[in-house]
Order: structure tokens, then C-alpha cells, then sequence
């Protein structure tokens, strides 16, 4: 039997009028990718102004910025205080230590951190980890990019998964995969990005609104 609905997370988004077509389809998290050398980058200061304007519309819904290998010093610096996102998603090789850091420093933000599966071995260095994040995010390896490449993890790997803390599924969820996830693979989240996209960081809201209608039963 499926567990309940599983969240959504819509990754990867560019504009306040597109992250605002998305909040209103349903979803319960909105990525912004502050890692430079992705086609779906976002200046700090449009992400803050994305973010702002989702706060006011929609506070309930949870504004994660993604980064990948950042300086520590840099992230502490930037997102002390009053920060506009509700979540920090580490997505490169960040270690525990990491963590730890950024659970002291900001203790005020949620820490997700992504890991990339290639191996069974990958799944197995998550357990020291879960002490010091609030949820886990899984994605496919791949030479070329760290995330946002729409390639799948091999499906061996995710069988029978148990983490203490929820996890989120990503890499190449498309509307064509999420039955056999919801029955087989059970998630706590859903994180979609290249499926629906016309161009990188651009959605096609049709697509994204399918997907929303599919999770409902409609
Ligand atoms: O999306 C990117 O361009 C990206 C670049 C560098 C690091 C992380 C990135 N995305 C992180 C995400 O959370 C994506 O939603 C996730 O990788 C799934 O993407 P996709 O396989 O395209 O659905």
C-alpha cells in the first residue's frame, strides 16, 4: 500500500511569477539554485525578492535555497540573521562537520542535505549524518553536474529504505514514474525539476500542474 501523498518540492525555479503559478498548483517546497554554474542560477538578490514575495502569498510553504560546495564562512555570512529562505539544501560534498557547523551558526534555518547515489556504499555513508540534518534528499550521480540532470537513480538502490529522519527523492521524476514510486519506493518527498521544464529554470506550467492534478487523483 502507498504511504500518504508524499510533499513536493518544484526545484530549480528563476522568476517571482512562475514560483507563484507553482505555490499556487500545491507545492509544499520551492528551490532556488544558488549554485553558479547551473543553467538555473539566481542572483542572491532576486532569490531575496522570490522568497520575500512567497512569504507574504504563501508562508506556509517552505523556500529552500540549494548550494553546492559553498565556503562555510560564506554561508554562515549570508544567511545569519533574517534569512528570506526556511531551508538550506547542501548539494555538493559537504561532510558532518559541515553540518554541525551550520547547525550551530543558524540554527534558526532547516538543513537539507542531498546525496548523490552511485553505489549501494553511498547509501550506506547517509546514518552518521542524520543527527545533524532535518531531512535527507536522494540524486542520481553524474560526471557532468551535481544536480538538475533529470537522470534517475537506479532503482536497486532504493528499495526498502529506511532513514530516521524523512527523505526526499530526486533525479528525473517524471509524472510517467511517480506511480511505481508512490507504490514501490515510498518517499517522504517528491523533488521535481527537469521533467517539467520547457528550458532550464523555465517550467511549463501545464506539465507542473499534471503532476499536481495525477498526486491528487484528479
Ligand atoms: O538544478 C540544478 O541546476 C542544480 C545544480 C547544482 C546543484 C543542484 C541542482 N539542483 C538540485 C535539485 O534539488 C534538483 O531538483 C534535483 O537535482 C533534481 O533534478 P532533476 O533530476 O532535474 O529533476
Amino acid at each position: 500500500m502507498p504511504k500518504t501523498n508524499p510533499l513536493v518540492k518544484i526545484c530549480g525555479l528563476t522568476s517571482e511569477e512562475q514560483a507563484l503559478q507553482v505555490a499556487k498548483l500545491g507545492a509544499n517546497a520551492i528551490g532556488i539554485i544558488s549554485v553558479e554554474e547551473s543553467p538555473r542560477y539566481v542572483s542572491a538578490e532576486i532569490k531575496k525578492k522570490i522568497f520575500k514575495t512567497l512569504e507574504n502569498f504563501y508562508p506556509k510553504i517552505d523556500r529552500v535555497t540549494v548550494v553546492q560546495n559553498c565556503p562555510i564562512d560564506l554561508i554562515i555570512k549570508n544567511f545569519l540573521g533574517k534569512p528570506s529562505e526556511t531551508i538550506i539544501q547542501l548539494h555538493g560534498d559537504e561532510d558532518i562537520d559541515y553540518c554541525k557547523k551550520i547547525r550551530k551558526y543558524i540554527p534558526n534555518i532547516g538543513l537539507w542535505k542531498a546525496f548523490r547515489i552511485k553505489t549501494e556504499e553511498d547509501i550506506d555513508k547517509i546514518k552518521p549524518f542524520e543527527d545533524f540534518i532535518d531531512a535527507i534528499l536522494l540524486d542520481s550521480w553524474n560526471k557532468e553536474t551535481y544536480g538538475g540532470s533529470g537522470k534517475k537513480i537506479n532503482s536497486i538502490y532504493l528499495k526498502n529504505l529506511q532513514f530516521n529522519k524523512p527523505w526526499w527523492l530526486a533525479g528525473g521524476i517524471s509524472i510517467e514514474w511517480i506511480d511505481e514510486i508512490l507504490t514501490e519506493i515510498k518517499p517522504d518527498g517528491l523533488d521535481i525539476s527537469s521533467s517539467i521544464e520547457i528550458s532550464p529554470g523555465y517550467k511549463d506550467i501545464k506539465k507542473t500542474e499534471n503532476i499536481f492534478k495525477f498526486l491528487k487523483g484528479i
